[in-house]
């Protein structure tokens, strides 16, 4: 996240930092929402190479054991069977992570919301993104989970010309286009949106500029949730 302020802990319960294997060690490669106690959303381009992967849940400060934790190992990753990982500009980019055990509630660990199928903000709804990527482009990732105001950029807009142009498709939101952004890291976590007073899962970070990632009139790209109710619910009830 480029940009905002570190999160009070644990104040966003449904940020789960996705970790791959390597050697004896655990890395954070991406971000990624609890969605049922046995289920998490993320981004295909987070999944589609065979790691050994774990979801931390409960996370703060990913350099320090603080006690909230929970670690889940993943029994399963779904990728939308549409998703071509050549190029994120198709859209696609979600998958779900199957976890192989159910992770218990409390108050730092908690199912974010989902918003109904189809549902599409207007410009400037109020959004956070949340994560632990790059604080500055070509930067080093953040020990600590961030947040930043990225109000929705409302199609019309995201898609003109000196914007993203036809590189943004009706299955993405885009947010934020000004100082702040999401950055490499954020990956598969949480466009958090207030609707009604409550807070919506309503993206799933995708992408950014190839020439910064908060590059003018290029808002962080997100995977419209609200377009992928109906295949998350097919996968879920397997
Ligand atoms: C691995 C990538 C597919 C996704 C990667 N995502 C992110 O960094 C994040 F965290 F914002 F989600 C990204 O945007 N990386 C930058 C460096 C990038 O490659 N951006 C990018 C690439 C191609 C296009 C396109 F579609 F236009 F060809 C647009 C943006």
């Amino acid at each position: 996240v480029v940009g905002g302020t570190v999160a009070r802990p644990n104040s966003w319960p449904w940020q789960i930092s996705l970790q791959y294997k390597s050697g004896s060690s655990f890395y954070h490669t991406c971000g990624g929402t609890l969605i049922r106690r046995g289920w998490v959303m993320t981004a295909a381009h987070c999944v589609d190479r065979s790691r050994t992967w774990r979801v931390v849940l409960g996370e703060h400060n990913i350099n320090s054991h603080e006690g909230t934790e929970q670690y889940m190992s993943v029994s399963r990753v779904y990728l939308h069977p549409n998703w071509n990982s050549n190029n994120v500009a198709g859209g696609w980019d979600i998958a779900l992570l199957r976890l192989s055990s159910e992770a218990s509630l409390n108050n730092n660990v908690q199912l974010g919301a989902l918003p109904p199928s189809g549902q599409v903000l207007p410009h400037n709804n109020p959004c956070y993104i949340t994560g632990w990527g790059r604080t500055q482009t070509g930067g080093q990732i953040s020990a600590q989970l961030k947040q930043a105001s990225l109000p929705v950029v409302d199609h019309k807009t995201c898609t003109s010309y000196g914007w993203w142009g036809s590189t943004v498709k009706d299955s993405m939101v885009c947010a934020g286009g000004g100082s702040e952004s999401g950055c490499q890291g954020d990956s598969g976590g949480p466009l958090n949106c207030s609707v009604n007073g409550k807070w919506v899962v309503h993206g799933v970070t995708s992408f950014v500029s190839s020439s910064g990632c908060n590059a003018y009139r290029r808002p962080t790209v997100f995977t419209r949730a609200s377009a992928y109710i109906s295949w998350m619910n097919n996968v879920s009830i397997q």
